[in-house]
């Protein structure tokens, strides 16, 4: 029996795929697998039972994944699989900012009771009057799965958007409207835009990414939105650009205490994929990858791991699996270990990304004790799966 275990709620209709081999396991040290979302992970130690981390959802900056790499533990997120609910929000986080519709809302709760509220409201509402999002520039940084949703939804609200994406991916590309133009540098998006929105992982090199300077090339007036992760924006910076009036607006998902009160600042707490479509979708997403995983061998969408897919394994054949470092002779010293012991191999892949490999060997002979324990003990090789 494979056990696994949650550490964040995981929608129910993803769980229910877990066959009748499947059980939970009560504490994270016994299971096969972990379901995560945005519970944090880089304190957690790993039992040698681990074998897979899903994170369903697309951020995994909450899981230490070299760490797991290291442990031969391979780590999965979700991609796409939120990214229309994580649109849609920044879409109402943008008419959010245009008007203010949060403070005409909080002017009818504290006037409700008052029975010529239809007649005051007349008189008050300028207050809160604001401007279209027709014909405004957008600058979207991030073209993956939510910026390109993003971008081209807003090009039917009329606006004009810009796209920033030095590492942009072929399939990303071809999503993209033809509408969008196309910013080479990031200071040009900056420079052009009334909006500008984020979204790209937290890395080491993508955090405080707007900070005082990249605030200081944008427009008077600007609004900037913030779904991806809290430090990607400088907090110190984006307070002193509200308090100053340089920027009229900050939308994020990421509430810190630093944006308490602050006018100007809209902050709503992580709820970009937190809807039921994205939370099934990213819950089915993610139990599939572990039963692919553990069942097959099969690694589709690691984060940490290159991909790597051998198909359904047949009945009668071994499925040898090995996570390894990326370095020479690996591949030579598996099968020359294989080729001592008058082993067949009859289909093989290896993939590597970085300083990781994985290789798949299906074999219809066999796989002794001793031969496994020679694969774990090269040098090199950080697990040994038999899938028998
Ligand atoms: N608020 C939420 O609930 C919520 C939900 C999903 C994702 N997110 C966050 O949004 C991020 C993006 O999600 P996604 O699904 O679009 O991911 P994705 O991997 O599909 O897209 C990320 C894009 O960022 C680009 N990128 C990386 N570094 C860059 C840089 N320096 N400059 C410009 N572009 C760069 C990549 O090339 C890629 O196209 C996630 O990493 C996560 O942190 C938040
Ligand atoms: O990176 C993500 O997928 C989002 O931030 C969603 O996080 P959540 O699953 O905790 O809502």
């Amino acid at each position: 029996m494979l056990k696994y275990h949650c550490l964040n709620p995981i929608a129910e209709v993803g769980l229910e795929r877990f066959t009748e081999n499947y059980t939970t396991a009560e504490n994270e040290a016994d299971a096969d697998a972990i379901l995560v979302r945005s519970a944090g992970m880089h304190e957690m130690e790993f039992s040698s039972q681990l074998k897979a981390i899903a994170r369903a959802g697309a951020g995994v900056n909450n899981i230490p994944l070299d760490k797991c790499a290291e442990q031969g533990i391979v780590v999965f997120n979700t991609p796409g699989a939120n990214a229309n609910g994580v649109k849609e929000l920044v879409i109402a986080g943008m008419l959010l900012a245009a008007r203010d519709i949060v403070g005409g809302i909080h002017w009818v709760e504290e006037n409700e009771e008052d029975g010529d509220i239809a007649k005051k409201a007349e008189k008050q509402k300028k207050q809160f009057a604001g401007t279209e999002l027709d014909g405004k520039k957008l600058g979207v940084i991030g073209l993956g799965a939510i910026g390109v949703r993003v971008a081209n939804v807003a090009t039917h609200l009329g606006m004009d958007v810009y796209g920033y994406d030095p590492y942009v991916s072929v399939d990303a590309a071809w999503k993209l409207s033809r509408n969008i133009h196309h910013a080479k540098t990031v200071d040009e998006l900056y420079k052009e835009c009334d909006y500008i929105t984020i979204h790209v992982p937290a890395m080491e090199s993508t955090k405080n990414m707007i900070d005082k300077d990249a605030l200081s090339l944008m427009k008077e007036n600007v609004v900037v939105l913030n779904f991806s992760r809290d430090v990607l924006v400088n907090s110190e910076a984006i307070v002193d650009a509200l308090v100053a009036g340089k920027i009229r607006g900050y939308v994020t998902d990421f509430p810190i205490p630093e944006l308490a009160g602050v006018k100007g600042a809209i902050v709503i707490p992580h709820l970009g994929a937190s809807t039921e479509e994205s939370e099934d979708n990213c819950a089915k997403m993610a139990v599939d990858e572990v039963m692919d995983f553990l069942e097959n061998g099969n690694i589709q969408h690691s984060v940490n791991y290159p991909d790597c897919n051998m198909g359904v394994k047949s009945k009668g054949c071994s499925r040898i699996t090995i996570l390894h470092r990326n370095q020479p002779k690996m591949l030579g010293q598996f099968t020359g270990l294989l080729a001592e012991q008058d082993i067949n191999i009859d289909i093989m892949s290896n993939k590597s990304r970085n300083e990781y490999a994985y290789t798949m060997i299906d074999t219809e002979a066999e796989v002794s004790d001793d031969l496994y324990q020679k694969l774990c003990g090269i040098d090199g090789v950080l697990r040994v799966r038999v899938i028998a």
